[in-house]
């Protein structure tokens, strides 16, 4: 599933769950590798149908180009119902409107998480049907969150993770005829059946528990024609945003010293391949610009088996012993592993993927986008789609992963790789990067000491990684030179240039897949 899905909440059976919008996530953390901020955190409470949805939404397209923002619903986390319970919520004679009736450790935990740039899986809730679906939604990666339900300011742990906290006020007519349009078109209700829960439960719920809670908000919106309001906290959030992300793409691309000894940092858990007379063959048929695509094709794949066998070594492994076609016993090995999978940052790490699934025939892989943006240069993160053994959390901190690019240069996109799979539980310890070059004075020094038990399996390890400005590029011009430049394998900074690697072998996803 992916992460960053713009407007998706549309196919979800409850009401509006989620909304994710991204235009590219850029480092939560520091040099260390540590997370250097929490989430942006907006708690939305008012009556039912006040608008607490629309203002969450309306409150996203007035932020425009800002990080991935995520709409959280209270809905969401309704508690499961016995057959009792359940039969009297469909005889509208359930009291879903008392603070009880939610979840509320959950919705705070799952907001925690979310706040502290973990990963977590929400309910899906079916309003027609009372009850939690069999799926969960994964979400993860939210620079900004909304969470908005009528109890959202109503527990004090949860108004502690709250960064804004807005109350939505309506007229309780306007909301009752919301209400009954809503609940008729979008759950499944009768008039009748919306006017007897709403005098029973509903209104007595307002006034005792939901209306009270407006004295914790820190601005309080009208329910309609609320565009100021809107545009004020659009406005508030943006500049809590400003000067959150982190910027260190430049001294990335610099030897860390040690400040003990005094020279470069290496990794010590840099293991790269012995170079027989067979692997410097097949190097010196990459890094030859004469090479046809076809014979490029087949060593690349070649090498990535090598590269992934190599990898491999560095799983546990328990004693086996087999009974031979003859009867006799054999002792040998097997994986001792509970999960295994692949991570492919896209585009480069796409030929190590194939070397992967060679070797492991039915492992999962999923892949990470990452981008340079154009105006700072920093790593963005756009796209994280991931294996079930990474995604849920129970799983992911026993999974091995290996981590798979082409090569690692200034290593921003290797960091924020790493730092993702981190954020899921995976173990640094069971991280294996595995890539075809890596430049020593760049990214790998860097990694190292954020991150020096993640072992960096390569086949070749180049010494220069070269400032240059790109290809076509003239000083003075428009951010459109940067689409396709060549040369760019390694990101671009503001100042239009890109680090790229020597001797290298070019652009590996481009020669393997153009
Ligand atoms: N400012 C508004 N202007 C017009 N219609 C609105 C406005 N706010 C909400 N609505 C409508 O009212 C209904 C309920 O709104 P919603 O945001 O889902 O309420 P809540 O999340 O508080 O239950 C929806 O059909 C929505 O389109
Ligand atoms: N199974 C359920 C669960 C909840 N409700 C009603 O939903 C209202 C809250 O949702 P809003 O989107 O309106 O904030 C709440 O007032 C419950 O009565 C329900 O009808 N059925």
């Amino acid at each position: 599933m992916g992460l960053f899905e713009d407007e998706a909440y549309d196919q979800w059976p409850s009401k509006k769950n989620t909304v994710l919008k991204s235009h590219g996530r850029p480092p939560w953390y520091g040099q260390d590798g540590k997370r250097i901020s929490d989430a942006f955190v907006i708690g939305i409470a008012g009556g039912s149908a006040s608008g607490k949805t629309h203002v969450a939404r309306q409150i996203v397209r007035s932020l425009g180009n800002v990080p991935t923002v995520i709409i959280l619903s209270q809905d969401s986390f309704y508690n499961e119902l016995d057959p009792e319970q359940h039969a009297l919520a469909h005889q509208n004679r359930f009291d879903f409107d008392h603070p009880s009736s939610i979840d509320m450790p959950m919705f705070a935990a799952c907001l925690s998480d979310l706040k502290a740039c973990k990963q977590t899986n929400i309910p899906i809730y079916s309003f027609t049907h009372h009850q939690r679906l069999k799926e969960t939604k994964y979400l993860y990666g939210a620079s900004i969150i909304i969470a908005e339900g009528i109890m959202a300011l109503q527990d004090p742990g949860l108004r502690d993770l709250y960064d804004l906290k807005v109350f939505v006020q309506c007229d309780s007519d306007l909301m009752l005829a919301r209400r009954i349009q809503r609940d008729v078109k979008e759950r499944g209700r009768s008039v009748e059946g919306v006017l007897e829960q709403y005098l029973r439960y509903v209104k007595p719920a307002f006034d005792n528990f939901v209306q009270p809670t407006s004295k914790y908000a820190d601005i309080v919106v009208p329910g309609s024609n609320n565009s100021v309001a809107i545009e004020l906290i659009a406005t508030h959030i943006r500049r809590q945003m400003t000067g959150r992300a982190s910027r260190f793409r430049k001294s990335m691309t610099c030897k860390p010293i040690d400040p003990e000894s005094g020279s470069a940092v290496h990794h010590p858990n840099l293991i790269v391949l012995k170079q027989t007379p067979q692997v410097k063959g097949i190097y010196t048929i990459l890094r030859d610009q004469t090479t046809k695509k076809q014979d490029f094709v087949f060593f690349v794949d070649r090498l990535a088996t090598f590269l992934i066998e190599k990898a491999m070594e560095h799983l546990p492994y328990r004693r086996k012993a087999v009974e031979t076609p003859i009867g006799a016993v054999a002792e040998g090995s097997e994986l001792d592993v509970k999960n295994i999978c692949g991570v492919s940052i896209l585009r480069s790490g796409g030929p190590l993927e194939k070397g992967l699934t060679r070797v492991l025939s039915d492992v999962r892989v999923g892949s990470l986008l990452v981008q340079s943006d154009v105006k700072t240069g920093e790593p963005l993160l756009l796209h994280v789609m991931l294996p079930v053994c990474v995604r849920e959390r129970h799983l992911a901190e026993d999974a091995w992963v290996f981590l798979l690019d082409a090569q690692i240069g200034t290593g921003a996109s290797a960091f924020m790789a790493i730092r993702t799979l981190l954020d899921h539980g995976v173990r640094e310890e069971h991280i294996i990067f595995v890539t075809f070059l890596v430049a020593r004075s760049g990214g790998v020094a860097v990694l190292a000491r954020a991150f020096p038990r993640v072992r960096i399996v390569c086949g070749a390890v180049d010494d220069v990684l070269r400032e240059t400005w790109l290809d076509g590029y003239e000083p003075g011009a428009g951010p459109e030179v940067l689409a396709g430049a060549p040369g760019t394998e390694l990101s671009v900074d503001a100042g239009r240039k890109a680090w790229i690697m020597e001797p290298g072998m070019g652009q590996i996803g481009d020669r393997y897949y153009l």
